[in-house]
């Protein structure tokens, strides 16, 4: 977690709740966005002169895990999409976690940084209110290039 700046009494506070990502925070992988939008993240926040970067552990793989999205990849690169039918979540991502501690270091309302609609409702509750919407907008990658121009696989999709 990086919490740039004093929360005072938790007002309006930049947040960025970002899943773990091995492959794309650590080793830059093309096949997802995470790794840029982690820096970007956290450019903001410096820039803000305030804010937070939660990294929630246990989301790997949009919560199936590392050996699950690995797999993925695999089937990915076999042209099949299977994961759902083997009956795997699309996002079995849990935001309690994130929630409980973001009020335990006083945030009260946050505009969100994030793409994805879902992480308001996950996010809400225990005394949190999300009051915006900051997009998160990443340096496109490989992966993500091919899939807009056309590939039927949707790189973080499944
Ligand atoms: N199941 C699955 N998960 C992936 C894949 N590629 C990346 N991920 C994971 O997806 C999670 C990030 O989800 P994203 O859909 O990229 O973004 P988001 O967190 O929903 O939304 P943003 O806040 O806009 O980043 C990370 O935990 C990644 O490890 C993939 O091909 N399949």
């Amino acid at each position: 977690m990086q919490d740039g700046g004093s929360i005072e009494y938790g007002q309006d506070i930049l947040v960025r709740v970002h899943s773990e990502c091995l492959t794309g925070d650590i080793f830059g992988s093309a096949r997802c966005d995470c790794g840029n939008q982690l820096a970007l993240a956290v450019q903001v926040v410096e820039q803000a002169g305030r804010g937070v970067v939660l990294y929630l552990h246990g989301h790997e793989g949009r919560g199936i895990d590392l050996g699950h999205k690995l797999m993925a990849y695999n089937l990915q690169d076999q042209g099949q999409i299977q994961l759902l039918e083997l009956g795997f979540s699309a996002d079995a991502r849990d935001y309690g976690i994130g929630a409980q501690i973001l009020r335990d270091i006083r945030v009260r309302t946050m505009p969100l940084m994030t793409n994805n609609p879902a992480k308001f409702t996950g996010l809400k509750g225990y005394g949190l209110a999300v009051v915006g919407r900051v997009p998160v907008i990443s340096p496109i990658t490989r992966n993500k290039m091919g899939h807009i121009y056309g590939s039927d696989l949707s790189y973080c999709k499944f």
